[in-house]
């Protein structure tokens, strides 16, 4: 079934935090199919939390988007080099099959989506030149202030750091998109892309915003969150069940609980995509039997009158995060070698270490054909 206009605008848009450039959107969804990217840096390992960003992709597939995903592997190296370059691409491989289980598990149309790696592009003549052009135009105090609050932050910046939202912002460009989509957290480099773009005689993008939503442990969810909070996608369902368990989940209160945030962010979202109507809450029957939602206003509701308990709704939303990992690591485990590339792209520490030693066992051997190494790694000390 075709959709209106305004069925897709709100579709796109719903459940975000903020839309800036929404007009421009509307007259695009007028004319022709809205293209739009996300980008990634590949340096840790996705974890649940990577549910919510990609519940927005479907809903953009589903509005008939062009999504173009970007596995930013320059950037998550120019980020104080979370991810060494000889990681990145092992990574950038695994985070390409997560995504496409993840949407897949959806049931969501995959044809309108796009993978593209950030150095085929960032590497060539014209986009380097481009990138001096914005270094040109952007001061130290703005590029760092853009950066704050998704570039790791030292005492000492690297100029790798500083080049980081710059070249961002040039990627709307490169890419061809009317629209950047990223968390909260990207707010000030969607701004200083908003003031670059037209600097350099570029088109001005929109740009969509999805919340942070907190972690099962309380607050923001992100890598400093404790490991337990983390459910990691091909966690058993025991471990799923232990870690849902010890959420932090407070009486009546919606602010800050990771539950209903992702009840909210990802499990309705994905039943409806699934085509299951009612999400299910199996209460032994001594303690009052089982409880049938609709909406996620409903639970919501029940859980602020505290008709609904915080046991029961863990209860219901470890069975659903369980349903969802169990179609996801079906697809995964279908990959003929998931496990040679999840070896290669997170290598066990104790191998690391043995490679560490080796390593330095050989540069002593070609030590006294070298400069000798500073111990700060920098020029100047
Ligand atoms: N900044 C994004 C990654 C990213 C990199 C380059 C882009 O063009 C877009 C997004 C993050 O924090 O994960």
């Amino acid at each position: 079934m075709a959709l209106s206009v305004d069925e897709k605008y709100e579709l796109i848009t719903r459940n975000l935090h903020e839309v800036l450039g929404g007009d421009a959107i509307r007259e695009i969804l007028k004319e022709r199919d809205l293209e739009l990217y996300f980008g990634t840096a590949p340096t840790g390992r996705p974890h649940c939390g990577y549910f919510v960003p990609l519940m927005k992709l479907a809903d953009f597939l589903q509005a008939g988007v062009h999504v173009k995903v970007l596995l930013a592997d320059v950037h998550a190296f120019l980020d104080n080099m979370k991810a060494p370059m000889e990681l990145v691409q092992h990574r950038v491989r695994y985070y390409e099959l997560v995504i496409k289980a993840i949407l897949k598990s959806l049931n969501v149309p995959i044809e309108k989506l796009h993978f593209i790696v950030g150095s085929s592009y960032q590497l060539k003549e014209e986009y380097a030149l481009d990138n001096y052009r914005a270094c040109a135009v952007t001061t130290e105090h703005d590029a760092m202030r853009a950066g704050a609050e998704v570039v790791k932050q030292v005492a000492s910046p690297l100029i790798s750091s500083l080049m980081y939202p710059g070249m961002q912002a040039l990627d709307e460009q490169y890419l061809n998109v009317d629209v950047q989509f990223g968390g909260v957290d990207q707010r000030k480099i969607f701004i200083l892309a908003e003031k670059l773009l037209p600097m350099m005689g570029y088109k001005k993008r929109s740009h969509l915003m999805s919340p942070m939503v907190p972690s099962l442990a309380g607050g923001k969810m992100s890598a400093s969150a404790g490991a337990n909070a983390k459910i990691d996608l091909f966690d058993e369902p025991n471990v799923v069940k232990k870690k849902v368990r010890s959420a932090f989940c407070e009486p009546g209160v919606v602010e800050d609980n990771g539950c209903l945030a992702f009840l909210k962010h990802v499990s309705f979202p994905a039943m409806k995509f699934r085509g299951e109507k009612e999400f299910v809450i199996d209460r032994p029957e001594k303690y009052g039997g089982k409880i049938v939602f609709n909406t996620y206003e409903e639970v919501e509701k029940a859980y602020v009158e505290q008709t609904l308990a915080p046991q029961d709704l863990k209860d219901g939303l470890q069975s659903s995060i369980n349903a969802l990992l169990a179609t996801v690591q079906a697809e995964l485990k279908s990959h003929p070698d998931m496990e040679g590339v999840i070896k290669l792209a997170y290598p066990d520490p104790k191998d690391e270490k043995k490679a560490k030693k080796d390593k330095k066992k050989n540069a002593k051997k070609d030590a006294a054909n070298k400069q000798p190494e500073t111990e700060k790694n920098t020029i100047f000390h």
